[in-house]
């Protein structure tokens, strides 16, 4: 292959005059433009050819196709690769040259068909599949919609509510479904595949198989009426839980226009919609999360050393709490056996209980299997002593954040364990070196930071301090992906990067409401914004003992930029501890409906006499992109300070940290890219005449003052030298 092009296709006659056409663009068959110009050529060849009577779509290696080839929409994005003409492809040639061709084409679909990939198969006038195959129209999920025609074909294979299922949700189809729904005609052993896509080609030539072109089925749709009260149902759904999208809807547009006015103006619609997406911010920052996802997993010095992952084979964790439960729920879903300790009988029965019920949702909801669920549970063991450690590959430490007891754990585990087990712990904020600091164990010392609940959230921060062993990243990076998690390798220090980054976030909030801002406005702000929640329901269901355990941390470390809010201890003091006690920001019923409270004032006004401020009318009557400034630029601030301290080797690693550790929406593309979006100029002068009027919790850091003159961008690389991973 020239270095220059993105993959290619090879063409093979056969005797049998089938030309089978081979998508080649490894890992995932991608159809890059020079896939499709490719395709395109290969094409006109076996349609002008006498020896080819019929012609067989797949792809190398077990994979028919991921989808157009997503780095090509950050090309067009960037104006360094001209977009074809709109519907060059869809039209001219998947529609025009494939489709309407005088010689039958069949796909033959081994793994993946996604996007692009499913798209082009439904231009064929057949679909065989493999049992493992998955067929999906994720589109949505990366900002751009269904574009090889996928909004006209898919509702006529398989119903118009059955398609908008798939599309909105962008969640795959297996191939027994598919083959239920019509979408794939037959499903063959993967051995069978070729022999049986081939024979199919030439049934249809002889007549002895339908010649179906999915574009001018009808069978499938509901009557005019009925499908616009379809679409204006989804619509409805759509914007209640998309609202800051626009995509979504000019998807629904272009399946609309083909079901009204025929699906050639349909193929027209979609094609004009899917030009226009391309340039809309929600998609450039779902793209930029879609590559920098993957990226989490390729850190420099470390990744790039030819390391291979060891083989873990047994873990064992300490302590059953929430944290500890979880994490044994997440391992032995993945397989992995695991000794839970705990310090006594009642402790154990209760952490094993706890993660019996993780997996008994499961159950519940028909997710899980009941032998599933027994099997499962005979991967976890308890355990009172450290005995059964003496075979343990990896210790993941899960107790309350007590510096000295996590260090006597530390201690006892290096004399228990073998020599080559990796020692983890799930703190959230205290120094890796102070918890190993009696050992003599440090290289193998590593942060394993979960969030709960840990079988659920997506995000493993593996946190490294300047001992921990390339191979020991290496190795939980591995379990990470085992276990199904983005993990995201970070430097060792008070909170790591997510923690880091989300105080200022509740910080600048109590701040806001002891100077008069409405809590329940900040929050619907922020909600509006595309958090999940706002700080104040959010502190409410953290609950306000871990609020303040946080709090003490960064008082101690960081007290110059802490502001000391007395808002939340008040509270406390009045047994008011968030959601658990149906009290806090918010009152909340037997349903766990927040509905705000009047009383909420009186902790306001006293926290306020106690911090010697004054309620600021500015501040009360903020509006709403004026609390999000207020809210989330020191979050950028100490973004910016993790990043220049080498804590993050990549921004884009604080991007994905900021989606999946504080919710932060991924349509923004996380916070540094987020904060790309507004300019560091701005958010710098913001932050700078903010610190001048209330003090230094606003101050810029040195990194965003110096980027921030000069109009820089945040997430520009910070030189080697300054980076501490
Ligand atoms: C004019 C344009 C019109 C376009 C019309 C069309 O309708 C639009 C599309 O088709 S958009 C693309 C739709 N497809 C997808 O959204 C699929 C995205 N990919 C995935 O979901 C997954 O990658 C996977 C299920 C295909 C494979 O998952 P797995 O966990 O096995 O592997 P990774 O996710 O780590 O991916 C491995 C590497 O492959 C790269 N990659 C995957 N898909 C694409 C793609 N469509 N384009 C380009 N690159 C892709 C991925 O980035 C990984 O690369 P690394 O360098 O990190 O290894």
């Amino acid at each position: 292959m020239d270095s220059r092009t993105k993959g290619k296709t090879v063409m093979e006659v056969g005797g049998d005059g089938v030309a089978v056409i081979t998508l080649i663009n490894p890992p995932v068959n991608s159809l890059s433009f020079d896939v499709l110009y490719n395709l395109k050529s290969n094409y006109e060849e076996a349609l002008s050819r006498n020896d080819v009577k019929a012609i067989v779509i797949t792809g190398a290696k077990g994979k028919f196709s991921g989808g157009f080839d997503i780095s090509g929409f950050g090309e067009i994005q960037k104006g360094t690769r001209k977009e074809p003409k709109v519907g060059y492809i869809s039209i001219d040639i998947i529609t025009d040259l494939l489709e309407a061709a005088r010689k039958p084409s069949v796909a033959a679909i081994d793994g993946l068909a996604l996007g692009g990939g499913l798209e082009l198969s439904m231009a064929c006038h057949a679909r065989i599949s493999t049992p493992g195959a998955q067929l999906g129209l994720p589109e949505l999920q990366l900002g751009v919609i269904p574009g090889f025609g996928g909004t006209q074909r898919l509702p006529r294979l398989v119903g118009l509510t059955k398609a908008l299922e798939m599309i909105l949700t962008s969640k795959p189809v297996r191939a027994e479904e598919g083959h239920s729904l019509g979408l794939i005609d037959a499903v063959v052993p993967s051995a069978e595949l070729l022999t049986t896509a081939r024979r199919w080609a030439l049934d249809i030539v002889e007549r002895r198989k339908p010649w179906i072109s999915s574009l001018l089925k009808t069978d499938k749709l509901p009557p005019l009426g009925e499908a616009r009260e379809i679409l204006k149902f989804a619509r409805g759904q759509t914007r209640k839980q998309a609202p800051n999208m626009k995509h979504p809807l000019m998807c629904l547009d272009a399946l609309e226009t083909g079901i009204v006015s025929g699906p050639r103006v349909g193929l027209e619609k979609e094609a004009e919609v899917g030009s226009q997406v391309i340039s809309l911010d929600t998609t450039k920052g779902l793209i930029h999360v879609f590559f920098s996802q993957r990226g989490t997993v390729k850190v420099p010095g470390v990744t790039d050393r030819g390391l291979m992952p060891r083989k873990i084979k047994k873990v064992a964790i300490i302590g059953g709490g929430l944290m500890g439960s979880g994490i044994a729920t997440a391992l032995i879903l993945s397989s992995y056996p695991v000794i839970l300790k705990e310090v006594n009988e009642k402790f154990l029965e209760a952490g094993i209980g706890r993660v019996k019920a993780n997996l008994q949702s499961r159950v519940r909801k028909g997710s899980m299997s009941k032998e599933k669920f027994e099997k499962t549970m005979s991967l976890l063991k308890g355990s009172l002593d450290y005995e059964s450690f003496r075979d343990v590959d990896m210790v993941i430490e899960a107790v309350i954040e007590n510096i000295s007891l996590k260090q006597q754990i530390f201690a006892d585990l290096e004399k228990y364990c073998p020599q080559h087990c990796i020692l983890a712990s799930n703190t959230s904020t205290i120094d890796l070196n102070k918890i190993g600091e009696r050992t003599k164990s440090q290289d193998r010392i590593v942060g394993a930071h979960f969030f709960s609940p840990a079988h659920v959230m997506p995000l493993l921060e593996i946190v490294r301090t300047n001992h921990t062993s390339a191979q020991v990243i290496v190795d939980l990076l591995d379990v990470g992906k085992k276990i199904k998690k983005t993990p995201v390798v970070v430097g060792n220090c008070t909170g790591f990067a997510v923690n880091r980054m989300f105080f200022p976030y509740t910080q600048a909030a109590m701040f806001l409401v002891e100077r008069g801002a409405d809590p329940y406005l900040i929050d619907s702000a922020v909600s509006k914004f595309g958090m999940p929640m706002g700080p104040f329901r959010l502190c409410d269901l953290v609950g306000f003992g871990v609020a303040i355990a946080t709090a003490t941390q960064f008082i101690e470390n960081f007290p110059e930029r802490t502001y000391k809010s007395m808002i939340i201890p008040l509270m406390q003091e009045d047994k008011r501890a968030g959601e658990a006690t149906r009290k806090g920001f918010y009152l909340y019923d037997d349903k766990r409906k927040a509905k705000p409270d009047p009383e909420l004032k009186k902790y306001i006004e006293k926290a306020r006499s106690i911090s010697g401020g004054n309620v600021d009318p500015k501040l009360v009557k903020l509006s709403e992109k004026e609390i999000i400034e207020m809210t989330f630029f020191p979050v950028v601030n100490e973004a910016c300070r993790v990043f220049a301290e080498g804590i993050a080797v990549k921004a884009a690693d604080l991007d994905i940290a900021a989606i999946m550790g504080m919710g932060f929406p991924p349509y923004r593309g996380g916070i540094m890219f987020w904060a790309d979006s507004i300019g560091s100029k701005y958010i710098y002068s913001r932050l700078d005449e903010w610190s001048k009027t209330y003090g230094d919790f606003f101050k810029p850091c040195a990194f965003l003052a110096e980027r921030g003159s000069k109009g820089a961008p945040l997430s520009a690389p910070v030189e080697q030298a300054r980076s501490r991973l």
